[in-house]
């Protein structure tokens, strides 16, 4: 990219979330990714240079290592011409939806990542003329904490993000609760898998998009999104898995086409021989939480038909998904654990502040870094390192609870041998695909209190109107309702 001659032109908006901003070059495969700030904490262009040279340095340094080379796209900062930056934003202002508009782009740094366009393959340059299929997934956390710390008992039995479902949707972020549960997603086991991305395709929240040659075709913005058109979706998606057509449109097609495109992609979750040190991580199998989660409706179909509980995570190690939960599960101690030592590394840094720099709060993330997060043990012997060392870990922890993977599909021709990347097979197609992940930003430390509130917020909540009303009304409607018996088709 020749940053001396860039034109706004020729860049358009691709997407945001919380942090960042990104726009995607109409021609080449690359994109800029932009910090955002609340419109009065501007920060200072060295601040802003350090926080996206971390970012990459985190890239290299830690996931790489952890979930392997071939995921993980670190990018590179770059140096704008503000001129453009100016006229860039102005351009893409009325793209954002207005939900995101309470932080504003960084227009006055002129820095910016620049990363391959995940959702156009990973050919780093140039597009390709094959068209796109692209899924992108936030999964969240994937585990039930096991941590002794522990004390609200109902965290031992329903996950995190469908306690925080009922929060969501009572203060007005989404419209109804999803019946998409990580630990589903997790399972390893197809049949689960397939009913976690069926309920993200008809509860997407801000969990599931579908690109379709770089444009979002599916997926909502926020609360107040249109409903969920399948039939739509099916429609684009058609002429990938039922290329040479002999399917009639209308409901028949429609599902025929989301089966499909929820078989491919949960086969290519399962795949993956890619590399990495997350099996350094792996702790001991008393260390494994619940395999279910007790909110999810597809346990509580087993449950209700007399069945069984599913096996342990069956995930194969070589997997995205497995190495994710793995870096998600240095989350040992769980947030209330954790707070009294964030409070004990506080406490120093309160006496000691120019320690900061020495313990690496803010970087740099390197392969010192790395190395002291790999101590997994939970003995406490009161030092503000072994503070340090599950501080660094929860960060990390939680940044892989939050990141995205990317799935990229092309089809392929049948005899296609020249490809290089891999082939996953639907009935009437095949695709080579690409997987990565995005968004491996590491938590910031000061984040750790309002973790710490949040975490009660949502188990009160959860506790005090949910698991009331479901003592009392939930076995009964439970039985009548259709929820029970789940239609489990062979995947
Ligand atoms: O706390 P959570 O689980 O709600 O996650 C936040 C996300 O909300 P979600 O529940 O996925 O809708 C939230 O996503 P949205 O802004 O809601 O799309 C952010 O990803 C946030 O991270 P950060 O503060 O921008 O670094 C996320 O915060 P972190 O907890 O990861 O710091
Ligand atoms: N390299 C990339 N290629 C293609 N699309 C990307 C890339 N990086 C980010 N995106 C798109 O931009 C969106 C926002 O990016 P990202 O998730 O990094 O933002 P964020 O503000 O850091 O997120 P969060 O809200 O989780 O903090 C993503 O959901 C994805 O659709």
């Amino acid at each position: 990219m020749d940053e001396g001659k860039m034109d706004e032109n020729e860049w358009g908006y691709h997407g945001e979330g919380n942090k960042s901003l990104v726009v995607a070059h109409a021609q080449r495969c690359v994109v800029l990714r932009f910090l955002k700030f609340p419109p009065n904490r501007k920060k200072t262009s060295e601040e802003i240079f350090q926080h996206l040279q971390n970012i990459v340095d985190f890239g290299k340094n830690v996931m790489k290592e952890f979930l392997g080379e071939n995921y993980v796209h670190c990018g590179e900062v770059v140096q704008l011409p503000l001129d453009f930056v100016k006229q860039l934003c102005l351009k893409i202002q009325c793209e954002r939806p207005e939900s995101r508009c309470d932080k504003d782009l960084d227009t006055l740094s002129g820095y910016a990542l620049c990363l391959p366009n995940l959702a156009r393959l990973q050919t780093y340059h140039f597009a390709e003329h094959r068209p796109i299929l692209c899924v992108e997934i936030k999964p969240k956390c994937g585990f039930i904490p096991f941590s002794s710390d522990v004390t609200h008992e109902m965290k031992h039995k329903v996950c995190r993000y469908c306690m925080h479902q009922h929060l969501k949707v009572a203060t007005g972020k989404w419209k109804q609760i999803s019946k998409y549960c990580p630990l589903d997603l997790y399972s390893g086991n197809k049949q689960r898998m397939y009913f976690a991305l069926k309920s993200l395709l008809q509860e997407a929240q801000n969990n599931l998009k579908i690109f379709k040659n770089g444009e979002l075709i599916y997926g909502c913005k926020d609360a107040r999104s249109p409903v969920a058109d399948w039939s739509e979706l099916a429609h684009h998606l058609k002429p990938f898995f039922f290329p040479s057509n002999g399917l009639a449109s209308g409901p028949h097609c429609t599902r025929a086409v989301i089966r499909e495109l929820v078989r491919v992609i949960t086969r290519v979750l399962l795949s993956g021989s890619d590399k990495g040190r997350a099996g350094a991580l792996r702790s001991g199998p008393g260390l494994w939480g619940p395999p279910v989660c007790e909110a999810s409706p597809f346990s509580r179909s087993l449950r209700c038909q007399g069945k069984n509980t599913p096996e342990r995570s069956g995930l194969p190690k070589g997997c995205l998904l497995y190495k994710t939960l793995q870096v998600q599960m240095l989350d040992l101690l769980d947030i209330e654990g954790l707070y009294p030592l964030y409070r004990r590394v506080e406490r120093y840094l309160e006496e000691f502040p120019e320690e900061r720099k020495t313990l690496q709060i803010d970087g740099p993330y390197d392969e010192a870094f790395y190395q002291r997060l790999l101590d997994l043990s939970t003995e406490d012997d009161g030092t503000v390192a072994f503070a340090l060392t599950k501080v660094q870990q929860y960060r990390v922890a939680m940044t892989a609870k939050d990141c995205s993977i990317m799935i990229a599909l092309s089809p392929c021709l049948q005899d296609a041998s020249s490809d290089q990347r891999p082939i996953v097979p639907s009935s009437r197609s095949r695709f080579a695909f690409s997987v990565s992940v995005l968004d491996l930003d590491l938590k910031p430390y000061e984040s750790i209190p309002h973790q710490y509130k949040l975490d009660g917020k949502i188990v009160n909540y959860y506790l005090k109107t949910v698991h009331a009303k479901d003592a009392t009304v939930m076995s009964a409607r439970f039985k009548e309702s259709e929820d029970c018996t789940l239609v489990l088709h062979k995947v």
